[in-house]
């Protein structure tokens, strides 16, 4: 077949896997830019992230979910149910399971839960993907993808397949996309090329927000922050579109903590620690939107929110 009738193919793929297995660091990879906001610390990707990776052949959406994880509270089960939605509407599904870590029950919690998708007419395709593996010698890769195969025996499933890759070295990075490519049906491209997120930006300056505020103090306060973007406003009279200068922006942004003593701990003495998280949020935010900014930060305290439907419809979960 000449190059000329290859069908053009386009569709979704959804990485998933336990936090810091590598999902974000391949869907730069992958995409070849940065698109999710970086971590060195797990459980950050909360929120859905997409890249688009453009070939002249393909065109591959990229869903990067907040990972499943077993659920403890109400959020943790509304979290689940959407990765599961999302799960069942994509073409394939890219398993991502760290090349330096043993198969643990986090895997394999999540392998159960994509184990209902694999079977059937509408199966998804699931491909396992062993992440890092510039962190181990060849044997123990060689064991590792055993044990990975062995892993959907067990359940009486097998992958579509598995394919080691490094991020870093970008190590099997275009064979991986190759092969979910091959997964897509055909179609046209559904999004212009030049896109590479269509993540709105609010959730992107609440991911800096979150990030800056977490800094340092991530295993006081795991999952008792929310954060929300209030508004974007312009400032009248600033900014000049024929001298090509941008306007200065409002951002008004809430923070949600748990407990007064967690206030304490995001807002520190006299309000330093605030300060400080808003200027290295501002700084990030200022960088993603191309223009000044005045962030505006609030720290309130809303208690268990994360067990409380209200609260969580409200911080938009
Ligand atoms: N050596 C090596 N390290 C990697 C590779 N990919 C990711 N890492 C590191 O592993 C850590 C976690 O990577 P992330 O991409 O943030 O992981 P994640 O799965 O998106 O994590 P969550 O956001 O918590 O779900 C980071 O410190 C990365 O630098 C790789 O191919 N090789």
């Amino acid at each position: 077949m000449t190059h000329d009738d290859t069908p053009h193919r386009s569709g979704f793929a959804c990485l998933v896997g336990r936090p810091n297995v590598g999902k974000s660091t391949l869907t730069n990879a992958l995409v070849g830019d940065k698109v999710a906001i970086m971590s060195a610390r797990p459980q950050t990707t909360r929120h859905t992230i997409r890249g688009i990776v453009h070939r002249e052949d393909a065109q591959l959406v990229l869903v990067d979910t907040p990972g499943l994880h077993r659920p403890r509270t109400l959020l943790g089960e509304r979290l689940n149910a959407l990765v599961a939605d999302t799960l069942s509407e994509v073409d394939v599904v890219a398993f991502c399971l760290p090349a330096d870590q043993k198969i643990g029950p986090g895997d394999k919690y999540i392998a159960t839960q994509l184990a209902p998708l694999m079977e059937g007419r509408r199966a998804v395709p699931v491909v396992a993907v062993v992440t890092k593996s510039d962190l181990v010698d060849r044997g123990t890769l060689a064991e590792h993808l055993i044990a990975v195969d062995q892993l959907a025996q067990s359940m009486d499933r097998d992958w579509s397949a598995i394919v080691p890759v490094s991020a870093k070295g970008g190590f099997q990075v275009a064979e991986l996309t190759d092969v979910l490519v091959a997964h897509l049906p055909e179609g046209p491209d559904m999004y212009p090329d030049g896109e590479l997120t269509d993540e709105p930006e609010e959730t992107m300056i609440a991911e800096l927000v979150r990030e800056a505020a977490l800094e340092g103090v991530r295993d006081e306060l795991p999952h008792s922050l929310a954060v929300v973007v209030d508004e974007i406003v312009e400032r009248e009279g600033t900014g000049d579109p024929d001298k090509g200068r941008p306007p200065l922006l409002d951002v008004r942004v809430h923070l949600f903590v748990e407990r007064e003593s967690q206030k304490g701990i995001i807002i520190g003495k006299g309000g330093a620690r605030l300060r400080e998280v808003g200027s290295v949020a501002r700084e990030g935010i200022e960088k993603l939107l191309g223009t000044r900014i005045y962030l505006d930060l609030h720290v309130k305290v809303a208690k268990d929110w994360q067990r409380d439907p209200k609260q969580l419809q409200r911080l938009g979960f």
